[in-house]
């Protein structure tokens, strides 16, 4: 039971922190903060430690928080020594070092197939198995001194509960199914694909049931972190803090969404996702889809894109216009663009596996070199990646009735006039939020209640938008892309 307990969620994502504190029983959502993560591909953690406190802070603290969970960006790799320390900063999910590893690794097991058959997913250079190869091969001594590995999420959950003893670290199955050496299928780690990566076996993070506890904290053993004042965690007359699995960013958002069978969630944040709560294993082995796991043991399948809301935010940057003046623009365009297409890897790209790949921009004329022109391009380029996503996941069985469209750029009234043309279906756009952060402060009252399954709150009010598919349009991208 658990009467007016609050509950508080954390999206700990590539470029920042946000909290959500909500109303256990209700889902009413009560109070919630941000703070920046730094940029760029490669971060210390202790700076993710930093920004959750300030986030926290800006939420009001925990000191009236019954129970916490946080969900991370995927795949980033956090090595750390027999003493907790950090060795190096984390590589994340964005970063493409690890290419030529992936690449490797695939070959060594046998192909796309075998990774396929083995983890649900084929390596590429996002997952965690090929930045620990990459580390292997180019860093020997920081790979010696590696003794635990674990994922953002997994590092901050253990960091909250005092961040000592390596064997203490946790994770859950839909983070744990993006590393590359955990099957979701089988439930278990593949310490053999560890040991291919790494040459030996780091102690890696115990997996636990997404209703399941982490830590309790209690206040009288003095849980608050002594590296972090600005977490608040409580004073010695409040009640414990229960601290819960956690989960990947996009499991999280799934849950927040409350995305069910048929939903298929198109996020355009940083990364661009495609995703679907799915109740069997995927294996693709053409590495399209990644087969993880869900928040709620269930299935993830799930593709992701390099170059989604940053796209825009880069065509902005060029034209020198505010993202409202972009969309404004974009929209005074016509469908096409009039010839002009981008074929937006602009920060090399994952799905298709590209890493080395660059941004194009074909079909220019004296006609449609115009600011309008070019920023139609731009937004159709960005979604016909992502569609392109939406076939894969069609192609794998996932079925598809509602398109979830969300992330920072679902803001943008571009995207979200041409994302229905662009997709070839309606789309539902929900009120935007914080669907990651609200996903975990589900799960956190989902152990904190201990109930059959996750609350029934809805936080999702949707608008549709619909427009006339544009088939042609995506023959042209393709055309070009595979040129
Ligand atoms: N009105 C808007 N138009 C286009 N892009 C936007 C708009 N508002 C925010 N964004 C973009 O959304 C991105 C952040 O998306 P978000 O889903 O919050 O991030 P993350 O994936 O890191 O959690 C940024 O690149 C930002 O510029
Ligand atoms: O790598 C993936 C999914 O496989 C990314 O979706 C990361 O999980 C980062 O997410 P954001 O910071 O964009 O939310």
């Amino acid at each position: 039971m658990i009467g007016n307990a609050l509950v508080a969620g954390i999206d700990s994502a590539t470029r920042w922190c946000q909290v959500v504190i909500r109303d256990a029983a209700t889902g009413e959502r009560l109070r919630a903060g941000a703070a920046p993560h730094p940029d760029g591909t490669e971060v210390h953690p202790s700076a993710w430690w930093e920004a959750l406190g300030q986030a926290v802070a800006a939420a009001g603290g925990l000191e009236d928080v019954a129970a916490v969970s946080i969900a991370g960006q995927q795949h980033g790799m956090v090595c750390l020594d027999d003493e907790g320390a950090v060795v190096r900063p984390a590589l994340l999910w964005n970063d493409t070092r690890s290419a030529r590893a992936a690449a490797d690794l695939v070959a060594e097991l046998g192909g796309p197939a075998a990774w396929a058959d083995a983890v649900g997913t084929v390596p590429v250079a996002a997952l965690t198995v090929a930045k620990l190869r990459w580390l292997a091969g180019n860093e020997p001594a920081r790979a010696r001194a590696t003794a635990a590995v674990c994922l953002p999420h997994d590092w901050l959950t253990w960091k909250l509960g005092g961040g000592r003893d390596i064997r203490m670290l946790t994770t859950d199955r839909s983070d744990a199914s993006g590393t590359g050496y955990y099957s979701p299928a089988a439930d278990a780690y593949r310490p053999d694909l560890v040991q291919l990566a790494l040459g030996r076996q780091p102690l890696l993070p115990k997996v636990l049931g997404p209703a399941e506890t982490a830590r309790i904290l209690e206040p009288s053993a003095g849980f608050a972190p002594a590296d972090s004042p600005r977490i608040r965690l409580g004073a010695a007359e409040l009640n414990p803090l229960l601290v819960a699995a956690g989960s990947g960013d996009n499991a999280a958002a799934a849950l927040g969404l409350g995305a069910g069978p048929g939903d298929v969630v198109v996020s355009i944040g940083t990364s661009g996702t495609v995703f679907a709560c799915y109740d069997a294993p995927t294996a693709d082995p053409t590495g399209a889809v990644a087969g993880f796991a869900d928040a709620t043991g269930g299935h993830l399948p799930l593709v992701c894109t390099l170059n989604a809301a940053r796209v825009l935010d880069a065509a902005a940057a060029l034209l020198g216009v505010s993202l409202g003046e972009l969309s404004r623009l974009a929209l005074s365009a016509p469908a096409g663009a009039d010839g002009l297409t981008l074929i937006p890897y602009l920060e090399g790209e994952r799905t298709p596996n590209r890493p080395d790949a660059t941004g194009t921009l074909h079909g220019l004329r004296l006609t449609n070199s115009t600011p309008a022109h070019l920023a139609r391009a731009y937004i159709e380029g960005m979604l016909c990646g992502l569609a392109d996503g939406l076939d894969a996941l069609s192609a794998v069985g996932v079925p598809v009735e509602r398109i979830l469209l969300v992330g920072g750029a679902a803001r943008s009234e571009a995207v979200r006039t041409i994302a229905p043309a662009v997709l070839g279906r309606p789309v539902l756009v929900p009120r935007a939020g914080d669907y990651v952060a609200d996903g975990a402060a589900k799960q956190a009252a989902w152990a904190l209640n201990g109930s059959a399954a996750p609350p029934a709150w809805d936080v999702c009010q949707a608008e549709k938008a619909e427009a006339e598919p544009v088939p042609w349009l995506r023959e042209r991208y393709h055309g070009l892309r595979d040129a």
